[in-house]
């Protein structure tokens, strides 16, 4: 699909798009860069992409398609550092969890005659860095592709097939539907997670001990989502404000509904909402998400 296809970043989600464009093929040549030398060292020993160094310019010199795959609070600075260097009808691309705060951060800087096409997968694990990376991530998941009004639309399609031959299924949407839309499915439940998991954390002296011993099931399960990338999720929080700020009042409306019926032996209220999520659970297994 493209000649050279230069990865601005090389950690979970760039090396595993590294990893799975060579093994079907989709650029003649992959090349990654990173801020920091031991990262790029990592990538090359890990023979990640052809050749990874921290000249994030000199990395998209020719390239075709160039995907920044950094913290969505670098995607900015980032785009201006490689914007002198980006060849004309390049595409330009990047994998951001949060899309308007992105495309308003990077779009100044694009260059005319490269076309800019914002995309997210959704996959990922809590873990991060160049060892984390895996081909088979993006299999059976859904990307999303925003394009930007009056933009290229072949450029949109290729991106799209791009994710696609990485084994996604793709939809495009509105970069503000994107947010609200995963400001519920992703942002809060990793808030959530971070705060369960803090308040145990907080409880004083033997019961944090016990917390930590019984810590077989749900807990645990939260365990593994508040284990999830400081940085990455500093940024999606600043970046995605007011959808998460939206969808927070919401659920604490929720939470309340809940903690009244607990209150008042509303059994019927309890046993209504989670016979309903149940629900929820069973269809993401049917469509092969859970
Ligand atoms: N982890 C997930 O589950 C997931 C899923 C989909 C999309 N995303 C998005 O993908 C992007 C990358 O996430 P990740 O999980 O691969 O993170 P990561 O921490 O594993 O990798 C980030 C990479 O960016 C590099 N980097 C950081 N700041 C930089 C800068 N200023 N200049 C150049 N390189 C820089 C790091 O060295 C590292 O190589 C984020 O925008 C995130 O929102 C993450
Ligand atoms: O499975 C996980 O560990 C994830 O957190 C992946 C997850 C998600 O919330 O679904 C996290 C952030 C992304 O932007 C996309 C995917």
């Amino acid at each position: 699909m493209f000649e050279k296809l230069a990865l601005i970043g090389v950690g979970l989600i760039g090396a595993s798009i590294a990893l799975k464009a060579r093994r079907e093929g989709l650029a003649r040549q992959i090349v990654g860069a990173t801020r920091r030398q031991d990262t790029a060292d990592t990538a090359n020993r890990l023979g990640i992409v052809d050749s990874c160094g921290t000249d994030l310019a000199a990395a998209c010199d020719g390239a075709d398609l160039v995907i920044i795959c950094t913290p969505v609070g670098a995607c900015g600075d980032v785009t201006k550092i490689i914007a002198p260097r980006l060849k004309p009808g390049a595409i330009l691309s990047e994998v951001g969890s949060v899309k308007q705060a992105v495309i308003r951060d990077m779009r100044p800087h694009v260059p005319a005659g490269v076309h800019y096409v914002p995309a997210h997968p959704i996959a990922g694990t809590e873990h991060s860095g160049p060892e984390a990376g895996f081909p088979e991530l993006f299999e059976g998941r859904w990307a999303i592709v925003t394009p930007l009004p009056g933009e290229d639309r072949d450029a949109a399609d290729k991106v799209a097939e791009f994710w696609r031959r990485c084994g996604s299924m793709v939809e495009f949407m509105t970069p503000e539907w994107h947010d609200k839309v995963l400001g519920i499915v992703s942002h809060l439940p990793h808030l959530i997670a971070y705060t369960i998991v803090g308040t145990a954390d907080d409880m004083a002296g033997e019961r944090r001990s016990e917390v930590i011993k019984f810590a077989a099931g749900g807990f645990r399960d939260f365990t593994r989502i508040a284990a999830s990338d400081p940085t990455m999720w500093r940024d999606v929080f600043l970046n995605n404000r007011d959808a998460v700020l939206e969808i927070l009042g919401r659920f604490q409306e929720d939470l309340f509904y809940l903690q009244r019926a607990i209150r008042w032996g509303e059994g019927d209220k309890l046993f209504e909402l989670f016979n309903r999520t149940r629900a929820i659970r069973r269809a993401l297994i049917d469509m092969k998400q859970a």
